[in-house]
Parts: C-alpha cells; sequence; structure tokens
C-alpha cells in the first residue's frame, strides 16, 4: 500500500530568500507527503554535505529516485532512507545532496502516515507517542553568523519550563520577545531581527544577558510560571586558530577561561541551557565543562556532534557534553536522526529537536521533537517559518489530548 509510485522534486524559497529543495512522494494507494530541507547558516564542519538545490535535484533524479520508484515503501523508513544512502554511496551526501536526500525521506514519512491514516508524530513514534510534549526553546536575542554587529553569542534562548502547557509555553516565548522590544525601546537601542527572527541589537553580550534576566522575569511575573533562559554560544564561529582561543571582538578568551566563562555564567544565571559551549574539536573541554556544571544545565553538542552516531559515541566515551542537538539535515535522513536520538536516550543524553536558521514552513521537526518525547525544541518565537512549527505543535496537544 505504501509502495512509492512517484517523487517530484522542485527548488523553492526558504526564509532566507535562497533556493531550497522540496519533495513530493506519492504512493500506489494515493498516500501524498511533502517536505523541504532546512539550510543552515553557522554549519558545524562535520554535517553531511547541502549541495546547490540545482545540481541536488539532478543528482537525487538521476541516482535516488530509480531506487524508489516501485522499489521502496514509504511506510517503511529505513527502507527509504536504506535507498537513498544506497543512491548516494558516501558518508556525507555528497553526490545527491543532504537537501535532497532529507526533503525526500521527510517527504516519504508524511506520505507514510498519510496512507496508515495517523498523524506523522505518531507514524514516527508509535501508539503511545503525545504524552509529553517538548518545551519550546525561543531565540529572542541574537548574533554571531545570524545577524552582523549584535551579540557574539549567537543565540539567548527563552527557556519556560514551568509552563503547564505546550501552548501557554508558546505564547509565553512570544511574550518574553515582545518584552525584550519594549526594553530595548526604553534604552534608546534599535532592534533590527537576525535570521531566526530575534532582535539582533548592538549590544554587548554582558547587555544581552541583563535584558534577557529583565524580560523572562517580567513575563514569569506576568504568567506565574517560571521561566528561564539559555545560550546557543555557537563556539566554533568564535574559536581562533591561530589566536588559540575564543575572540569576543577585541578579548580572547583562552579555552580555560572560555571554560571558567561559561560555568560562571550557569550559576550566576540559573541557565537551563547551553548548546556549543566550546569548539567543534574540543572533546576535552566539553568533557571539563560537563563535569562541572553538567548536573545543574544542558550542555548540549551541535556543531560539535551534527546528528551523527560516530561523533556521538566518541562524546559518549569522552563524557562529553549531556545532550544532543538533532537536525535532521545534519545527517541526511530521519533515519540517521532517530538512531542518534536512540543511542543519546540510552546514554542519559538528552535529544533535543531543532530547526535551521534558514527555513521553510515544514513543521516536520514538531511532530519529530514529540515522536522522540525530547525535552526541548529549538524552533524560534515569531516570524512564519518559525510559527508554522510552533503552531503545529499546539495542534499537536490538541489532537494527543
Ligand atoms: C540553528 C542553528 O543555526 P544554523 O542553522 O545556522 O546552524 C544553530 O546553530 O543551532
Ligand atoms: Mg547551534
Amino acid at each position: 500500500m505504501t509502495r512509492i509510485t512517484g517523487v517530484r522534486l522542485r527548488r523553492i524559497l526558504d526564509s532566507r530568500g535562497n533556493a531550497t529543495v522540496e519533495a513530493d512522494v506519492l504512493t500506489e494507494s494515493g498516500g501524498f507527503g511533502r517536505a523541504a530541507a532546512p539550510s543552515g547558516a553557522s554549519t558545524g564542519e562535520y554535517e553531511a554535505l547541502e549541495l546547490p538545490p540545482s545540481e541536488a535535484i539532478a543528482a537525487a533524479r538521476k541516482h535516488a529516485i530509480p531506487r524508489l520508484v516501485d522499489e521502496a515503501f514509504a511506510g517503511d523508513q529505513r527502507s527509504v532512507d536504506g535507498a537513498l544512502r544506497a543512491a548516494d554511496g558516501t558518508d556525507d551526501f555528497s553526490e545527491i545532496g543532504a537537501n535532497s536526500a532529507v526533503a525526500i525521506s521527510m517527504a516519504a514519512a508524511k506520505a507514510g502516515a498519510d496512507v496508515l491514516g495517523a498523524p506523522l508524530y505518531q507514524h514516527l513514534g508509535g501508539a503511545f507517542r503525545g504524552e509529553n510534549f517538548p518545551i519550546p526553546l525561543g531565540n529572542v536575542i541574537g548574533g554571531g553568523e545570524h545577524a552582523k554587529e549584535a551579540t557574539h553569542i549567537q543565540e539567548f534562548l527563552a527557556a519556560p519550563v514551568g509552563a503547564p502547557s505546550v501552548s501557554d509555553a508558546v505564547f509565553a516565548n512570544a511574550q518574553v520577545h515582545g518584552r525584550v522590544s519594549e526594553l530595548l525601546d526604553e534604552r534608546d537601542l534599535p532592534a533590527g531581527k537576525g535570521d531566526e527572527g530575534a532582535w539582533a541589537p548592538p549590544v554587548s553580550d554582558a547587555e544581552a544577558f541583563d535584558l534577557m534576566e529583565e524580560a523572562v522575569a517580567d513575563v514569569a511575573d506576568d504568567l506565574g510560571f517560571e521561566i528561564k533562559f539559555g545560550l546557543d554560544m555557537a563556539a566554533a564561529e568564535l574559536y581562533d586558530d591561530e589566536e588559540d582561543g575564543y575572540v569576543y571582538g577585541d578579548d580572547v578568551k583562552s579555552t580555560a577561561e572560555q571554560i571558567d566563562y561559561v560555568a560562571d555564567m550557569v550559576e550566576e544565571y540559573d541557565l537551563a541551557y547551553v548548546e556549543d559551549p566550546l569548539d567543534e574539536d574540543d572533546y576535552e573541554g566539553f568533557a571539563e565543562l560537563t563535569d562541572r556544571v553538567g548536573d545543574q544545565t544542558l550542555i548540549c553538542g551541535d556543531d560539535l556532534f551534527v546528528t551523527n552516531v560516530a561523533r556521538l559515541q566518541d562524546g559518549i566515551d569522552a563524557g562529553a557534553a549531556n545532550s544532543i542537538l538533532i537536525k535532521p539535515n545534519q545527517i541526511g535522513t530521519l533515519t540517521d536522526a532517530f538512531d542518534a536520538i536512540e543511542l543519546a536516550n540510552r546514554n542519559g543524553y538528552d535529544a533535543v529537536v531543532s530547526h535551521r536558521s534558514g527555513e521553510t514552513t515544514d513543521a516536520t521537526i514538531a511532530h519529530l521533537a514529540v515522536a522522540t518525547d525530547a525535552p526541548f525544541i529549538k524552533t524560534g518565537t515569531v516570524g512564519g517559518e518559525r510559527t508554522a512549527k510552533l503552531n503545529e505543535l499546539i495542534r499537536i496537544a490538541e489532537d494527543a489530548t
């Protein structure tokens, strides 16, 4: 019933105005799934490769589609993703592009769910999923590779850990975003937005900490539940080999200083979450920081692990981090993403599902987060391509309860 009868690929626009790959998958009983690849800006060095969309589409038409049509079953995700891997023949999807691969993989999952008449989160996660919902981490102030002339730290993330429901959490993050705008206005600071819709004011990181602290406290007081905050430091972008340290404008921190700095911030601000606090090759530094503050906060590897089981296993062996960021396009297929989540969970690591800075209105990751019982989902706060996922979470919660 879920035998694939057609795969169509096209170029569509993403939120940055760049082209990306969209896939449609059709099945013999009339099932249909559509999904689009997101795209990173602060990409990890070890991610699967995104090809220019026209090239990725041409290569997938030549190599992958013949292995899928009449051959693979949309309801059997491992068969679809196995065919994609076999068609590509490389470790990093450099032949057909991780963008073609992930779009087809996610579209096939949706076609499979369509045939079964089940919501995607249930098809992916099984009949017992839908009891727990991820807390959305809302990017409200940011800079780094996502906005020029703004903070060095890439993302300051509201974390409404006490929210009684997904919907309350989603609206709390939007309120924190709004409160930051008011605080910036009071301080006469101009506020453009970065790629993910976070405010990108020309302030120091220290001032951004102040703004976050005040904004989450104000909104928590108003709503009556606890809101913490966290960070994506995207430290691989700050690390400079030649300087042998982390560059914050004129200030350069050695690895030891960076670890102290992050540990101090975890203590001072009671941070709920710290992503990529160290360079993507520094397992040792991650392990030291995890040893110091891993019992108080999530230390999450994004560029460190790139959703890759081999890199995650190295991290587990080294005691580096206590959570992994899951971005399906970093590795190329949903099967690979699930394998990373399972390995993480078996070893006591939390798996946090995430969007990319370049997005479409595709909402697959909302289902992936519910399907895998992710404790957090990173998917922005405002803006159509971000609210597509947040609103989908609200709908899933309504459907599941
Ligand atoms: C979402 C992120 O940014 P990008 O998609 O640019 O890698 C991130 O670093 O977590
Ligand atoms: Mg990151």
